[in-house]
């Protein structure tokens, strides 16, 4: 399908046309246009600074873009009002690396918080909320497997524990759209691979678009329907991952330009002092 024709698709959830962000000096998204389809698990793969976590927070207006259009579930991210971004992050959840649990509260009360943006006024413990948002959380716990955990405190949790009480939390909300930012990076491989194999099942059986960024090229491989690369801030590679090998998503981080090798002072002040002799010696 041509990028047009792509463009052309209602049922396009998130799109993104020539997005440029710039933090001063730094241009962390450069033109990227992308639209991204329903029900779908989509990966995003880049080097660390290539512009994966900037991408994801425009998508639900935590980041304003310097230039361009982003579009999420029909609203107009690029310029709403904070009070229409409140009302579409109740649609588009989110989960990050490091969890954002609130380690002493128990693991369901840290679920029912999810409810927060669509409750009145501030809650203080567990029985603040409603009886129906409290037994929401538990179907949400029960549904990543954790039921037995509610009562402990999430601080007590295993990481990928943890990360599955945050998905149950971004849950409760029922969005259209959950964002994950790199949501196993601080997880051992076998945790890693169980939250998104939970991720890609949560995607199929509730028709929830996922969009999430990765580290790790073979999970990626295992779990998406479509992988997207960033390399300096640009769309480098957007296919279905269905027929992609590893070497066609390392193409990914081929084409980023080499850091410069750190210069230790020792050798910076050994090289200073040569340099007069080897001059010298040449001439
Ligand atoms: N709030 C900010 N202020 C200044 N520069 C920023 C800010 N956020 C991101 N950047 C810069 O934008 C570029 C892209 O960063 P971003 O965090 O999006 O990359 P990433 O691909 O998510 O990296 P990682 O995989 O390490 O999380 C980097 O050069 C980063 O330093």
């Amino acid at each position: 399908m041509s990028a047009a024709a792509a463009l052309a698709d209602t049922e396009t959830v998130i799109r993104l046309e020539n997005v440029t962000k710039r933090f001063g000096a730094v241009t962390a998204l450069d033109d990227v246009t992308m639209d991204v389809a329903p029900r779908r698990m989509n990966v995003l793969l880049g080097l660390s600074g290539s512009g994966k976590s900037t991408l994801l927070r425009h998508v639900n207006g935590l980041h304003r873009p310097t230039s361009g259009r982003i579009s999420t579930l029909g609203v107009e991210v690029h310029d709403a009002s904070a009070r229409t971004l409140r009302e579409l992050r109740c649609r588009v959840g989110m989960i990050f690396q490091h969890f954002h649990l609130v380690g002493p509260m128990s693991v369901l009360e840290n679920v029912c918080t999810g409810k927060l943006g669509s409750l009145r006024g501030p809650r203080f413990g567990l029985f603040s909320y409603p009886r129906a948002v409290r037994e929401a959380a538990m179907a949400e716990l029960a549904s990543v497997g954790l039921a037995d955990k509610a009562f402990q405190r999430a601080d007590t949790l295993s990481g990928g524990q943890q990360q599955r009480v945050a998905i149950a939390r971004a849950l409760i909300q029922h969005p259209t759209v959950l964002l994950a930012d790199e949501p196993v990076a601080s997880l051992d491989p076998v945790s890693s691979a169980g939250v998104m194999e939970l991720l890609a099942a949560i995607s199929q059986e509730r028709d929830l678009t996922v969009l999430c960024s990765l580290h790790q090229v073979d999970l990626a491989l295992d779990v998406a329907d479509r992988v997207v690369g960033l390399n300096d801030g640009r769309v480098v590679l957007d296919r279905d991952a269905a027929g992609m090998s590893r070497s066609d998503a390392l193409e990914v981080y081929a084409s980023a330009p080499a850091a410069p090798e750190p210069v230790r002072p020792a050798v910076a002040a050994r090289t200073a002092r040569r340099v007069p002799r080897l001059a010298r010696a040449g001439s």
